[in-house]
């Protein structure tokens, strides 16, 4: 079994519900961290957390927090924060006796606590919400409930099952600034789960990508968005341009066959490969650019608000390309028009054929 470094370790972990399996999970998490978990739907994220969280049992693999083996442990025992996508707040309780709760069963409400809950309700800006009941809230104001009800047990981790996913954009957008500002002030290790790329860009320190039950790639959010490392990972991030190719070595210098063009790429691969680059990243042009540059005829064009798609045929395959719909030179293009795809050797990443 591989063991990690990091705070909170998985080892090895696999679990079979159904007929779905998480498969051989391996992971360590630093103290301190916002951690967010990514993968298309079905991909087993809730169940990882589950896992995480002591909700699901094991089948193989352990879990360790520092030193000690918390494989077995019970969630209460794991002291761990779970907040889920619905919020599960009480509906017959109110908001005060609904993150109090945790408190009363541990029966730790006391003088000293009532100073803890009323920081929590400071922190997350939910006074005058106290003697509210829940069906009577937002989905922004239930969802600040819940984490000041799992903030206030403080928990050695916080768990977030897709927290943001049910609300409105201006309300997930306002309660994701408000993530990122109770993590810089709590200081708390963090693990988030999304199937929302931008909600991970902008809050990870780091994310693991899990596609159908593994963990297909660990990383800062810029490298899995700039340099995934196998094609599920591309396809998830948005890539949309990605080839299986080979690489040709001439004179130290190296290139990827795309059709009978070769483009100059930065790579220590040999042999048989595949390349992606992003749309925002192809440089549409009149006219021929010295390196890297594909001929071909724009097949389609989709205008979606600030960016405008556009799809240029190059030897019978489509290089997708997005540019800002305020670009002078989209005004020049329509299905037909013949383009240059410009696309520059560093932003060509050159990953494994496996
Ligand atoms: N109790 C269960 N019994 C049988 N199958 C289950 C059970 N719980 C989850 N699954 C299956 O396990 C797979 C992973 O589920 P999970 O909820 O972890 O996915 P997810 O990545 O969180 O998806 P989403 O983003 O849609 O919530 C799914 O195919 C799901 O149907």
């Amino acid at each position: 079994m591989r063991m990690n470094a990091g705070y909170l370790r998985l080892c090895g972990i696999s679990r079979k519900i159904g007929n779905f399996e998480l498969r051989n999970i391996s992971l360590g998490v630093e103290r301190g961290e916002y951690f967010v978990i990514l993968g298309p739907s079905g991909a087993g994220k809730t169940l990882l957390l589950e896992t995480i969280a002591g909700l699901q049992r094991v089948d193989e693999g352990e879990t360790w927090i520092g030193e000690i083996n918390i494989t077995h442990w019970p969630p209460e025992k794991r002291q761990f924060g779970f907040v889920y996508q619905d919020c599960a707040l009480f509906p017959h309780l109110n908001v005060k006796d609904n993150i109090a709760f945790g408190l009363k069963v541990r029966r730790l409400y006391s003088r000293i606590v009532q100073k803890e809950l009323d920081d929590i309700v400071d922190l997350l800006g939910i006074s005058h919400l106290l003697e509210r009941y829940p069906a009577t809230l937002s989905g922004g104001e239930k969802q600040r409930v819940a984490l000041a009800r799992a903030l206030v047990m403080k928990p050695r981790v916080l768990l977030l099952d897709e927290p943001l996913s049910a609300l409105d954009v201006p309300m997930r957008e306002a309660l994701r600034d408000e993530l990122k500002r109770l993590h810089r002030l709590t200081g708390m290790l963090m693990i988030h789960v999304t199937h929302d790329f931008t909600e991970a860009m902008l809050l990870a320190d780091r994310a693991a990508v899990i596609v159908d039950g593994a963990l297909a790639q660990v990383g800062y959010p810029d490298e899995i968005f700039n340099r995934p490392q196998s094609r599920a990972v591309a396809e998830f991030v948005g890539t949309q341009n990605v080839f299986q190719s080979k690489v040709i070595n001439q004179n130290g210098k190296k290139f990827v066959q795309f059709g009978k063009s070769q483009l100059a790429v930065e790579t220590d691969l040999e042999g048989t490969v595949n390349f992606s680059f992003r749309p925002e990243d192809v440089v549409l042009s009149s006219s021929r650019h010295p390196v890297n540059c594909l001929r071909g005829v724009v097949d389609f064009i989709a205008r979606q608000g600030l960016f405008t798609r556009v799809v240029v045929e190059v030897e019978g395959v489509g290089v997708v390309a997005l540019l800002a719909s305020n670009n002078g030179s989209m005004y020049a293009l329509n299905p037909g028009t013949p383009v240059f795809c410009v696309i520059p050797p560093e932003v060509i990443n050159v990953f494994p054929d496996k």
